[in-house]
C-alpha cells in the first residue's frame, strides 16, 4: 500500500498539501491525515479525490502516536511522503507570553520540533528510495526575530534538522524538503496574534500557492522550498548581513 501521512491536515498548509497530492502523485493508495479536530479531518476526507484515514488526535500527547504506530505494523506501507505542517506560533515577547500564556511556548517546542521529530522517527522505517519528507519550517528560520523568539527558534531547529537528515537520507534515495515561507493567510494568526512587523501583512501569500510551489521543489528534490521574491530575498539578506542589523530592523 502507497501512501503519504500529513500532519496539521485540519487546516492551512496541511490541509491544502492533502488536496494538492492527488495531482502530484497518481499511484497513493491512502493519504492518512492527523490532526485534533476530527470534524475538519472528516470534511477534508470527504472531498479528497484519494481515500484518507483520519487519525484524530493531540501531536503532544503519547495516545496518538500509539495508534499511528499500530497502523503502520499492520500495513506495513510504503510511505511516499511524510508531511509535517502541525505547528503554531506566538507573537509579543517571551516575558510578555510567559505572563500571559505559561505554558505556551514550551509546548511550541514540543509540537514544532519534538512531535515533528517524533512524527518523523516512528515514519523512517517506512520510507523506500524516492520517498520524501517534507517539513514546514519557516523563512522565521533564516534569522533570531524578536517579539516572535520561541517560535523563529523552532523553526531554526526545523531547518537545520531537516538538511542533516536529508545529507544522511540521500544516499538511500530519500529526499527531505524543508518548505520556508514568509507569512501564509492561514489560520496560523488566529492562534499567533498579530505579527510584530506591518512590513509581512504586505507579503501575505496564498497558501495552495506555497503549496503548489512546495510540492513542484519537492519533485526537484530542493532541499530548501522558499516561495517568493520578497522571501528569496530575505534567504539571501540572513546569509549576507549581520543577524544583530537585521534584528533591530525586526525591532522597529
Ligand atoms: N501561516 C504562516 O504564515 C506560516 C506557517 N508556517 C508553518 O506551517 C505549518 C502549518 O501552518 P499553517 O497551515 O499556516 O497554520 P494552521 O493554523 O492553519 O494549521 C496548523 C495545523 O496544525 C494542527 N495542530 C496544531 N496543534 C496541534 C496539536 N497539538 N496536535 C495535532 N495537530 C495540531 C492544526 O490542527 P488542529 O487545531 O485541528 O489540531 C492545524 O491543522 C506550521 O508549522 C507553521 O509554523 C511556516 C511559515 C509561514
Ligand atoms: C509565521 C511565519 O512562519 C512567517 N514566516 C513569519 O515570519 O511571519
Amino acid at each position: 500500500m502507497r501512501i503519504a501521512i500529513v500532519t496539521g491536515a485540519s487546516s492551512g498548509m496541511g490541509r491544502e498539501f492533502v488536496r494538492q497530492l492527488p495531482y502530484f502523485y497518481h499511484n497513493l493508495d491512502e493519504i492518512w491525515i492527523i490532526a485534533r479536530r476530527e470534524e475538519k479531518l472528516a470534511a477534508l476526507a470527504q472531498g479528497s479525490a484519494v481515500p484518507c484515514r483520519i487519525f484524530a488526535g493531540d501531536l503532544c500527547k503519547g495516545e496518538i502516536y500509539q495508534k499511528l504506530e499500530h497502523a503502520l505494523k499492520e500495513e506495513t506501507p510504503d510511505i511516499r511522503m511524510l508531511v509535517n505542517a502541525a505547528g503554531f506560533g506566538k507573537v509579543g515577547e517571551v516575558k510578555k507570553i510567559a505572563h500571559r500564556e505559561p505554558s505556551a511556548q514550551t509546548a511550541m517546542i514540543d509540537l514544532n520540533c519534538r512531535a515533528l521529530t517524533r512524527m518523523t522517527l516512528i515514519c523512517l522505517p517506512y520510507l523506500r528510495l524516492g520517498s520524501r519528507v517534507v517539513n514546514l519550517a519557516s523563512a522565521a528560520a533564516f534569522c533570531p526575530q524578536p517579539s516572535f523568539a520561541v517560535y523563529a527558534a523552532t523553526k531554526s531547529y526545523v531547518l537545520s534538522f531537516s538538511r542533516a537528515l536529508g545529507a544522511e537520507l540521500k544516499r538511500t534515495g530519500i529526499y527531505v524538503t524543508a518548505v520556508c515561507p514568509g507569512p501564509v493567510a492561514t489560520e496560523f494568526f488566529d492562534v499567533s496574534g498579530k505579527l510584530p512587523n506591518k512590513w509581512k501583512d504586505a507579503v501575505m501569500a496564498k497558501p495552495d500557492r506555497v503549496v503548489k510551489k512546495a510540492l513542484l521543489d519537492v519533485r526537484k528534490k530542493k532541499e530548501i522550498s522558499v516561495y517568493g521574491i520578497a522571501m528569496k530575498g530575505a534567504e539571501l539578506g540572513a546569509k549576507l548581513m549581520p543577524h544583530r542589523v537585521i534584528m533591530d530592523l525586526l525591532s522597529n
